[in-house]
């Protein structure tokens, strides 16, 4: 069993004081997590929220980097112990983000990232109502499907349902903030910056 990161938090507030919580949200295959790569290695002062899920890691990943990979009763005892800010069933596994360590990070005022899928980043807004909420969006449906396929880590069967589920997302996407369109990865990075550090 992967050791978590679970302390007791040290604050119960729900709403970021001193530092500033930003979500970045949109389909799967659109670039958030390359996208979320690169800020991260330019800007190592961020600190990235590392989620839990039960899905299975794919060749090459890492637990701990981007993921605590768990079984569903290890998260339905995360969810039980209230230990999750938020989470969400996506294509067949759930995800969430680990409460404490996003809420103490806030309170000693770093700017914290959370890279989730739809329901879960509206739960984060209705929570906390000053979060940034930025969606990436795809330049057209046809270039997230050869995202997702070019990406070559999924099964058929998971990329059908993360296309299927891209059109409710995208559908969603004037709820948040602000919409980055991945077309140029650069300029899509510039943005992402710009709103970040503004
Ligand atoms: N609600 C929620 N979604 C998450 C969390 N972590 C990751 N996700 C989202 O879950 C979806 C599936 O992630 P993943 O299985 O890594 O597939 P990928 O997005 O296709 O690379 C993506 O939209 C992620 O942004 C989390 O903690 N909470
Ligand atoms: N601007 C872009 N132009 C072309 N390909 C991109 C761009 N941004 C990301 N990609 C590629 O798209 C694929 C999906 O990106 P990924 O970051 O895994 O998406 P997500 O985390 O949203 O599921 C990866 O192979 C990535 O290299």
């Amino acid at each position: 069993m992967p050791v978590l990161p679970f302390y007791h938090a040290t604050n119960t507030q729900e709403s970021p004081t001193l530092g500033k919580l930003i979500v970045l949200t949109g389909p799967s295959g659109v670039g958030k997590g390359t996208l979320m790569n690169e800020i991260l290695q330019r800007h190592p002062e961020l600190y990235y929220s590392v989620s839990v899920t039960t899905r299975s890691p794919r060749p090459g990943e890492i637990n701990g980097q981007k993921y605590y990979f768990i079984t569903r009763q290890e998260f339905q005892e995360l969810v039980t112990k209230g230990e999750l800010l938020e989470w969400a069933e996506f294509a067949g596994n759930f995800y969430g983000t680990p409460r404490a360590a996003v809420l103490d990070h806030i309170q000693s005022g770093k700017l914290v990232l959370l890279e989730i899928e739809l329901e879960g980043a509206r739960q984060i807004r209705t929570a906390f109502p000053s979060a940034l909420s930025i969606f990436i969006l795809p330049p057209s449906f046809s270039e997230l499907e050869n995202r997702i396929r070019g990406r070559g880590q999924d099964s058929e069967e998971a990329i059908c349902r993360r296309l299927k589920r891209a059109e409710a997302e995208i559908a969603a996407a004037d709820e948040f903030d602000l919409q980055i369109i991945n077309d140029d990865f650069e300029q899509a990075l510039k943005e992402i910056e710009k709103a970040i550090f503004e």
